[in-house]
């Protein structure tokens, strides 16, 4: 099906793949692209790149090349929120058209990956991604497969659709609710109000009312049902976490209605975090180092929770493997493995 032969023979011929060209440092891409009909000028070329032979294809029934696979399991996988690039040197890249929350089967994926001669790859699940953001990558092994490989990552795909999609972000109304004795009789400045905003705002929600609230319960669990009597999707309740005496707020949480799904994250930070649920309302109890850790569980649980998914005490179990941050001098976090 597929013969060698030498570049000087091949004048007129199709190319039947793309040519790669590597500089270090200056080069690295397509020299050559599929289906360039093979000039007199390009013999050179060939021979400077390595090429001292080409193939010349006589596809037989039953196989698909490269550039084909590529792009008939990217299609097959991706969902909504997610585009894909043409065929460069056998391989297609996707990347999400909005911004949002990347999902990934990832049981899913193992089978597709368990195929010989494919290769599908992602970045880990429940991240933040951008518009324009590269979020995986397909390819075939050799030049051309068998069909049935590719039929095989259609059926999975079809019996898991979508392995692979980005769910855009909700638009909630969030209550902030800032507890402490200290800043609510100003012995301090509230630090934690504008870091929550920031983090609220460049997800696309608003912040409805902050309300300032004294390491007292009754006064904590009204400020939480006002903020929801005014219409917030969200309260996010900030300090008084841990184990002082004055720590009040996950008791107030619960006074107020809250059903928990977890008090305790296997994340550091972030160890003293809660979740809970007053109807449909997710409430959240932030604890201190919210305040100045660029990444901490809010980043891992709060993308999630925009993009409408109900979280569980399961999802927080999970979060263990991953769950240290490193502590980066400059964070790179959404690139490295915290909560991955
Ligand atoms: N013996 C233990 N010590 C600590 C524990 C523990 O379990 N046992 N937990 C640690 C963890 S984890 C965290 S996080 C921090 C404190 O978390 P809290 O959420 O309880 O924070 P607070 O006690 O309320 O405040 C700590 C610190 O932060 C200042 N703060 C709080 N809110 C504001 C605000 N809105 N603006 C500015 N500054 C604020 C507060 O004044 C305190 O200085 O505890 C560890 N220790
Ligand atoms: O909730 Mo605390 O970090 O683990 O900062």
């Amino acid at each position: 099906m597929m013969k060698e032969i030498p570049v000087q023979e091949a004048v007129g011929r199709v190319l039947f793949h793309d040519i790669t060209r590597i500089v270090p440092g200056e080069f690295d891409g397509r020299a050559f692209k599929k289906g360039h009909i093979i000039e007199e000028s390009d013999v050179a070329k060939l021979l400077k790149l390595g090429k001292d032979n080409i193939y010349i294809l006589d596809l037989e029934e039953g196989f698909v090349h490269e550039n084909e696979s590529a792009l008939r399991i990217a299609k097959a996988a991706i969902g909504e929120g997610i585009q894909f690039s043409e065929p460069v040197e056998g391989k297609v890249t996707m990347s999400s058209i909005t911004r949002g929350l990347l999902k990934v089967n990832v049981a899913a994926l193992d089978r597709i990956n368990a195929i010989d001669e494919i290769v599908l790859a992602t970045l880990h699940t429940n991240q933040e991604v951008l518009p324009r953001k590269q979020i995986a990558g397909t390819r075939i092994i050799p030049l051309f497969t068998e069909e049935d490989n590719i039929h095989e990552v259609e059926m999975i795909c079809r019996e898991h659709y979508p392995v692979i999609t980005v769910k855009p972000f909700r638009s909630l109304k969030v209550g902030l609710v800032t507890t402490g004795n200290e800043v609510f009789h100003g012995r301090i400045e509230d630090k934690f109000g504008p870091v929550v905003r920031g983090k609220v705002e460049e997800l696309g929600s608003t912040v409805l009312r902050q309300i300032l609230v004294s390491d007292n319960v009754p006064m904590t669990v009204k400020a939480i049902r006002d903020l929801i009597d005014e219409g917030a999707e969200m309260i996010v309740a900030t300090g008084g976490m841990s184990v002082d005496p004055d720590d009040r707020t996950p008791a107030s949480i619960r006074a107020a209605g809250g059903r928990v799904v977890t008090y305790g994250s296997p994340t550091f930070p972030g160890a003293m975090f809660m979740l809970a649920y007053i109807g449909d309302v997710p409430v959240i109890g932030l604890p201190g180092c919210a305040m100045y850790r660029k990444a901490t569980v809010f980043d891992l649980i709060v993308p999630r929770i925009l993009a409408g998914e109900t979280v569980t005490r399961a999802d927080f179990t999970g979060l263990g493997h991953g769950g240290f941050c490193s502590g980066c001098i400059e964070c790179r976090y959404p690139n490295c493995g915290f909560g991955k």
